[in-house]
């Protein structure tokens, strides 16, 4: 008996069957090996669920080295169905099987790429780009689609016991975002499959269609899918885990389809037990070694937040800040790879020097949260919270914007970015839970338009009229989406006159419940400027003034040297010698960012912090500015005193008084 012989394309489907049924015996012999074989797979080979590969291209079949048996067809893909209706330029299909499979496939059952192209030939359709969702490569090589002219990006989902993970959605969706974009004259088709085209499937489309349309819901995008794909997705957590992730709530109408007639038939191998195929989309529990208990894990500053993105997509998310950061620079290009210094505005330290510019300009106070750095940058496919490192990763937020019907915008904020730092608010006495919150200070697009020549004045009244206000009034109308289950509250922060310090440092900061480790003046009409800003000031109190180091150990057994950056190159320190005031061994803080403060009894920088979220020393001249304000030593005495005398000066008065008046009038 001949398993290899060549196919029979002329061949009816009772002699297919007859043929078919003399080789069940070796089936069974190769099921038997196969299942022995993925036993030990299983064993030695499990990727985690976290980290499942993204492969475009041929680049993954170059790493899969396992042999296939290609008499093997997925469970229940005879009689699936090939494809679904089109959900804008996507199709649902199942896989396609390369005409290697022809001999196992009834001649009208076939579904071959050539198949696929001629099918949707017919029906006036073109395709453009395919999306592999399967977990493998057995099922049709890749080149007949290049010659095409058809892309093929791989995105290899396991699919057995979990949903995609995040990452990999994040490639899906932007992988269809670009394709339309590109889409120059003729209207091309995006052929999406899994191994049936369904769960996987669906669960792609689905998330497409949520990033895509600002009004869409996750019952209303499942609907679209089951309409165009029926029964549409039918496992139950897939279906759950989208409604979490949308922060959304399951209406009790929204039912999970049984699992269809096709699939159920032939869930039994040719020896009467269940199989599990390597790819396959089957019904297992999730496995219970990954799950995380969320109740241990306490929060921290620290934590890494969002999922990550495609580089691709990185890039030029970091072209458009610096557009909107430099808007005079129309022609700038940061250029692509390598490593992009943070563009977002930084404060100078408050000495004896810069004290007087609160003389020279209108200066507004707020305290000096001490959290995490953020940019974020708001777009309709989703939110981006922008790093000390310039890193980009997804959270899912919500910004509806002003217009808005029946208080439900029909539009979300794209292209927004805003500058801010993430604390975590936690509230004292016994009561309620430890919360993150973004708290915006600033903001520099909105809505593609660059902001930073307009006043801070301008920009903070831009901000609250169109960002947190229709949030807010959303937020109080909204029934199906859920803005408590974001990862993180949205605030504004407080800005107050300066006749109100005083008020501020004795009474608002110590009732903060997150930390705050001084104050911020922020000049009322100024721009905002990218990276250095002079006229931007803090006050530290004494003991949190510090200088963030690069610590590196030498040859010699505890020695340790600090160095600082001086035109983005490593500086070293000479003379200058670092304290480890607790009982760690130095050598643990080599190539970490340590920052430190200035102990002024025993005349040496000691260690407060290792800095997780920077990957660079402060610059020299930062630096400098610290230690000048450490020697000036502006205490809460003088700077109270000072800042008296300042606002009884006429300018100062003068706009006090018409500023508390229009507060008044609102
Ligand atoms: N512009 C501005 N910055 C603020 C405000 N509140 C807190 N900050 C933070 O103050 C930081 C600058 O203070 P530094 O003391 O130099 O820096 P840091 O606290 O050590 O943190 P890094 O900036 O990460 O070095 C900025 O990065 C801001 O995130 C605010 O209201 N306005």
């Amino acid at each position: 008996m001949d398993l290899n012989a060549s196919p029979q394309p002329e061949e009816d489907e009772e002699s297919f069957k007859r043929r078919h049924e003399d080789r069940v015996e070796s089936a069974v012999e190769i099921a038997r090996r196969e299942r022995e074989e993925r036993k030990k797979r299983m064993r030695y080979d499990r990727p985690t669920r976290s980290s499942q590969p993204v492969f475009r291209d041929q680049s993954y079949q170059k790493r899969d080295t396992r042999v296939y048996d290609q008499s093997k067809l997925p469970q229940g893909w005879l009689d699936c169905p090939g494809f679904g209706l089109e959900i804008g330029c996507i199709i649902p299909s199942k896989v396609p099987l390369s005409e290697s499979y022809n001999e196992h496939v009834p001649p009208g059952k076939r579904y071959s790429f050539k198949q696929v192209v001629r099918n949707q030939r017919i029906n006036g359709r073109k395709l453009g780009l395919v999306i592999d969702l399967t977990n493998t490569t057995r099922y049709y090589p890749t080149l007949d689609l290049k010659k095409d002219g058809i892309k093929h990006v791989k995105i290899a989902c396991r699919g057995r016991d979990a949903v995609p993970d995040n990452v990999s959605v994040n490639t899906f969706v932007n992988e269809v975002l670009q394709f339309v974009l590109n889409q120059k004259h003729a209207k091309k088709y995006v052929l999406v499959h899994c191994t049936h085209g369904h769960n996987r499937t669906g669960f792609m489309i689905v998330h497409y269609l949520m990033r895509s349309m600002p009004t869409m819901n996750v019952t209303q995008a499942l609907k679209m899918f089951s309409d165009a794909r029926p029964p549409g997705i039918y496992k139950a957590d897939y279906i759950d885990a989208l409604y979490t992730f949308y922060h959304e709530i399951k209406p009790e109408s929204v039912t999970c389809p049984p699992t269809p007639e096709w699939k159920r038939s032939t869930e039994l191998d040719l020896n009467g037990e269940a199989v599990q195929d390597d790819d396959d989309d089957d019904d297992s529990p999730p496995d219970p070694v990954q799950e995380i208990n969320q109740e241990t894990v306490k929060m921290s500053n620290d934590d890494i937040l969002g999922d990550e993105i495609p580089h691709y997509q990185e890039e030029a998310y970091r072209q458009f800040c610096y557009k909107m950061l430099y808007p005079e620079n129309k022609k700038m290009n940061i250029g692509g790879g390598g490593c992009k210094p943070f563009p977002g505005s930084h404060p100078v330290s408050l000495d004896r020097e810069s004290l007087q510019l609160l003389r020279q300009r209108y200066y507004y106070a707020t305290w000096k949260a001490d959290g995490t750095r953020y940019m974020m940058l708001l777009t309709i496919d989703g939110c981006y919270l922008i790093d000390r490192s310039f890193k980009f990763r997804r959270v899912q937020m919500r910004f509806p914007c002003k217009h808005s019907r029946e208080g439900i915008s029909d539009k979300v904020h794209h292209y927004t970015l805003l500058d801010g730092e993430m604390v975590i608010d936690t509230p004292t006495g016994e009561q309620g839970e430890a919360r993150r919150r973004y708290l915006v200070y600033d903001m520099v697009a909105i809505n593609g338009e660059s902001v930073v020549e307009r006043t801070f004045c301008e920009r903070w009244n831009m901000f609250v009229r169109e960002v947190i206000g229709p949030r807010a009034a959303e937020k109080l109308r909204s029934h199906c989406y859920r803005y408590d289950l974001e990862p993180f509250a949205v605030r504004m922060k407080g800005f107050w006159l300066l006749s109100t310090v005083e008020k501020l440092l004795k009474n608002t900061i110590p009732s903060l419940s997150h930390e705050a480790d001084g104050l911020i003046f922020q000049g009322w009409d100024d721009p905002y400027v990218p990276r250095t800003h002079k006229g931007l000031l803090k006050w530290k109190y004494a003991e949190m003034n510090s200088v963030d180091f690069l610590f590196e150990t030498g040859e010699e057994e505890g020695r340790g040297f600090l160095f600082l950056h001086e035109r983005g190159k490593k500086k070293l320190m000479e003379g200058y010698s670092v304290e480890f005031r607790d009982d760690s061994d130095p050598s643990s803080y080599n190539g970490k960012i340590v920052e430190c403060a200035w102990d002024k009894d025993k005349k040496v920088w000691f260690s407060m912090r290792i800095r997780v979220d920077k990957t660079t020393p402060n610059d020299i001249n930062t630096a400098r500015k610290v230690i000048k304000s450490i020697n000036d030593n502006i205490t809460e005495e003088v700077l109270l005193e000072e800042i008296k005398e300042i606002i009884r000066l006429p300018m100062y008065a003068d706009r006090i008084r018409n500023d508390s008046q229009a507060a008044r009038r609102k």
